[in-house]
């Protein structure tokens, strides 16, 4: 599924957060979002999943017969979309099974863990998410973390939105998450989109890396031949 951004504006007060006039991302991309705190990457991921409305513009998302579909005008993208932005994605009263059976319902089918999870369930939740009978609220933030990108691809997405999602999670997990991500997208030709602070991690896993900053695209480059990292390193680095 591609992504086209046609000159979105969207402001704070008197304060112009995102400002992007054309961008498009075509299927099976991972494109990393980079850029310092307050650059605008949330308020972009929250634009795409109509959870707030843009000033100026628009988003589509175009499926392979070419059907545009605007999320702020239409519902259809959320059966193909899936997102963790933050905590307020899952509802905390909740056991991870409930949570999921609840997300399965929205996407109209019985609640089972797709293959794909099965295969990096064990490894990635290092059995403590499942079959505790313990609400969400009580998780650690790493494992609510988890349960946050679990549920993100539960539906199998063709479009899938992680918000800095290696925050909270320990190294194995963070490795563990490239390597899903990638093979994702390489079994799927799903399009992922995901913000990071950390350059190593969006750098190995993104073939292209796009940076904001006060909500412009200041570059957009490709990564394919994995040279990103010391065009970010040179443009993230402090004089002392
Ligand atoms: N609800 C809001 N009301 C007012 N200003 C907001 C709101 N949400 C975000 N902003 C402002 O919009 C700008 C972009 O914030 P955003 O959270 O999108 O940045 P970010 O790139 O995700 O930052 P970070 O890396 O710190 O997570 C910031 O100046 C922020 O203060």
């Amino acid at each position: 599924m591609n992504i086209t951004i046609n000159h979105l504006i969207k402001k704070f007060g008197d304060k112009t957060v995102v400002n992007i006039p054309e961008f498009s991302i075509p299927q099976g991309q991972i494109v990393g979002l980079v850029g310092n705190n307050g650059a605008g990457k949330t308020t972009l991921f929250r634009l795409m999943l109509d959870l707030l409305s843009a000033d100026e513009g628009n988003i589509s998302y175009m499926d392979e017969s070419n059907h545009a579909i605007n999320p702020a005008t239409s519902e259809e993208w959320k059966n193909w979309i899936g997102a963790y932005i933050d905590e307020g994605f899952l509802i905390d009263f909740l056991t991870t099974e409930e949570l999921f059976e609840f997300i399965c319902k929205l996407g109209n089918h019985k609640y089972i863990l797709p293959d794909f999870l099965q295969e990096y369930k064990d490894k990635f939740t290092n059995e403590e998410i499942f079959g505790t009978n313990k609400l969400i609220r009580e998780f650690s933030a790493g494992n609510k973390q988890k349960i946050g990108i679990l549920s993100a691809m539960l539906n199998l997405p063709k479009i899938l939105i992680l918000d800095e999602p290696f925050n909270f999670l320990d190294p194995s997990s963070q490795n563990l998450l490239k390597v899903m991500l990638k093979n994702y997208c390489y079994r799927t030709n799903a399009t992922i989109l995901v913000s990071s602070h950390n350059l190593q991690h969006t750098t190995d896993i993104c073939n292209r890396i796009v940076l904001l900053e006060h909500g412009v695209i200041i570059k957009d480059f490709d990564n394919t031949d994995e040279t990103a990292k010391e065009v970010l390193t040179s443009y993230f680095k402090v004089q002392e």
